[in-house]
């Protein structure tokens, strides 16, 4: 589904390489490496169709020939640092997901209000919908975008540290949510996390960016102890 062969991930300077690597729709992937090592910049890099060298495709068509709305509709990233506005309430924010396909006029089909519908009532928004994005706490708000994100229906979601900021049940119930969604509708869901432990236990790949060799390693499964080596050299 997506393919990297030999990019190189950076902004000025060169932060490691993707040798070779083909993510699969329905798999739920953790990237993991140490703080700096170029996590947000590979996803920034997705998200703006920027790499500067190498080749990734997107079902055999080449990711940065893709223009914006069709690259909209294939991939959404879910980050931390939105933090609400207070004229803007949720119901309204998780209508902004369906940009893409109503254009500038917002006006929403019965099947944008019925997806909407459906992602309200998967994470539990009901209560939430009239209140400020600005008043919420960060569990709600994670939740919120995370919710805004799947109204997209792109085949590629990213999360920034989708757990950070949230207590133990729900970093849980986050993971296991994000799981279920790859697998029943064949996405691929891709997080950025330092919670090893959770990505060891929920994700069905995890992707290390390896301190020594620079390089992003591919594992189906590894131990904790094998993870911090690799990540972080220690
Ligand atoms: N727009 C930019 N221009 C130049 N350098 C940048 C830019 N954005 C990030 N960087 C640098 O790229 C490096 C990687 O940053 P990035 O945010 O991708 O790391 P990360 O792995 O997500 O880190 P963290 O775990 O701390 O969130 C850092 O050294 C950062 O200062």
């Amino acid at each position: 589904m997506l393919k990297f062969e030999n990019c190189s991930i950076g902004h000025e300077q060169r932060l490691y390489e993707i040798l070779s690597l083909e993510l699969k729709q329905g798999e739920f992937v953790a990237l993991i490496g140490a703080n700096g090592s170029g996590k947000s910049t590979l996803m920034d890099s997705l998200v703006q169709g920027k790499f500067s060298n190498g080749k990734v495709s997107f079902e055999g068509q080449d990711w940065n020939d893709l223009k914006l709305l069709a690259r909209a509709r294939k991939i959404t990233l879910v980050d931390n640092h939105f933090l609400g506005f207070d004229y803007l309430k949720v119901s309204e924010y998780l209508e902004l997901g369906r940009h893409s396909y109503t254009g500038f006029t917002g006006r929403l089909s019965q099947e944008d209000k019925s997806i909407i519908q459906k992602y309200i009532q998967t994470l539990h928004l009901d209560s939430l919908l009239d209140q400020s994005t600005s008043t919420l706490s960060d569990g709600e708000r994670q939740r919120v975008g995370i919710a805004k994100a799947l109204i997209q229906e792109t085949p590629i979601v990213l999360l920034d540290e989708p757990t950070a900021f949230l207590d133990y049940p729900t970093k849980r119930e986050v993971m296991s949510l994000l799981g279920s969604i790859a697998k029943e509708s064949k996405r691929l869901v891709i997080i950025a996390s330092h919670d090893i432990d959770f990505c060891i236990e929920f994700c069905s790949r995890i992707l290390v960016i390896e301190k020594n060799s620079k390089t992003l390693q591919s594992h189906q499964s590894i131990n904790h102890d094998e993870l911090v080596k690799q990540a972080f050299g220690i």
